[in-house]
């Protein structure tokens, strides 16, 4: 079934409404986003007074005034490497059980349950698209760069929406105005619009600020799996909100990126909506989620 999925203007952080283009997703059966979170607000709606408010925009104040160009740099660097633990694709999905995500004003949840959650959600729509359940379920491990064994990262290195270093931040990144005191803000190379990148470059070329997103994509792609284009695109970009919610940027991507783009519209649904209060049980679910990990990934991987 294919349908038009109606696309309202949506506003990020404090920036300007931006209209995103109307697009044809490949097939939906019927995935009710509910309009209030857990704790009874909207979604990402990171202005209105709540119990966790001031904390996530201290956590964006932090990650805005330290990811620059050179410290997404220093991170590649560090972490192409894989040398900090060797273990399978489940093990790490357990690691992940003792670390709550302190951007996030949806969830308290174990980020265990959030893979579950977001995964069983896809599955249910999409029951065919085995790699999209698995690309669910491990689209945020990335966060073990929070366990003392990878580090012992800042929150602020780890989680949060992404944006590119490089080039003129747009103001559309949640709590934009933290951006100002980013050093890169005063550099002439990096704060115009394309910065040190040309027009329709394609987002490969790009140095996203470091977190989750771009240190599984290395994970997954270095350790050879399976998992198809799409897949690798969804885990490297889904914390890009300026780009697949707000439409900034659209100025760097390409032909194939733009193929991509809708696949990862489709799987940010579930990955945001999915969030709640209500349990995944990880015993039941397990023997499924092991048959995929056995088909597109190595036993032990290199992180
Ligand atoms: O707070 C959330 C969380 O950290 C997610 O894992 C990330 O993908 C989102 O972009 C972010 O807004
Ligand atoms: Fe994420
Ligand atoms: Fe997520």
């Amino acid at each position: 079934m294919t349908i038009a999925i109606e696309q309202p203007q949506i506003e990020e952080g404090k920036g300007k409404k931006i209209p995103i283009e109307s697009k044809e997703l490949v097939s939906d059966s019927g995935f009710v986003t509910p309009e209030t979170n857990a704790f009874g607000q909207t979604f990402r709606n990171y202005e209105t007074e709540s119990e966790r408010k001031d904390s996530v925009e201290e956590f964006y104040r932090m990650n805005h005034i330290h990811q620059t160009c050179e410290f997404v740099k220093n991170m590649r660097e560090e972490y192409i490497k894989l040398n900090k633990a060797k273990m399978s694709i489940w093990e790490c999905c357990e690691l992940l059980n003792e670390f709550v995500d302190e951007s996030d004003l949806d969830l308290d949840e174990p980020q265990i349950q959030h893979l579950l959650q977001s995964a069983e959600a896809i599955r249910k729509d999409y029951p065919d698209e085995d790699w999209l359940h698995l690309t669910a379920l491990i689209h945020d491990l990335g966060k073990v760069l929070l366990h003392p064994k990878f580090g012992l990262l800042p929150q602020w290195a780890v989680v949060g929406d992404t944006f590119p270093v490089g080039c003129a931040f747009d103001e559309s990144i949640v709590h934009y105005k933290h951006l100002k005191e980013n050093p890169d803000c005063n550099n002439p190379q990096y704060n115009t619009k394309f910065g040190v990148y040309a027009e329709g470059c394609g987002l490969d070329n790009l140095m996203m600020s470091w977190g989750h997103d771009d240190y599984m994509y290395m994970v997954a792609k270095e350790n050879k799996t399976t998992l198809p284009p799409a897949a690798l695109f969804i885990i490297r970009y889904h914390s890009f909100y300026p780009l697949h919610r707000s439409g900034a940027y659209k100025y760097f991507i390409n032909k194939e990126d733009e193929e991509n783009l809708k696949w990862l519209q489709i799987f940010n649904k579930y990955d945001l909506y999915s969030k709640s209060k209500v349990r995944v049980d990880a015993e039941k679910v397990k023997p499924y989620y092991l048959s995929l990990i056995e088909k597109y990934f190595p036993p032990k991987l290199r992180w």
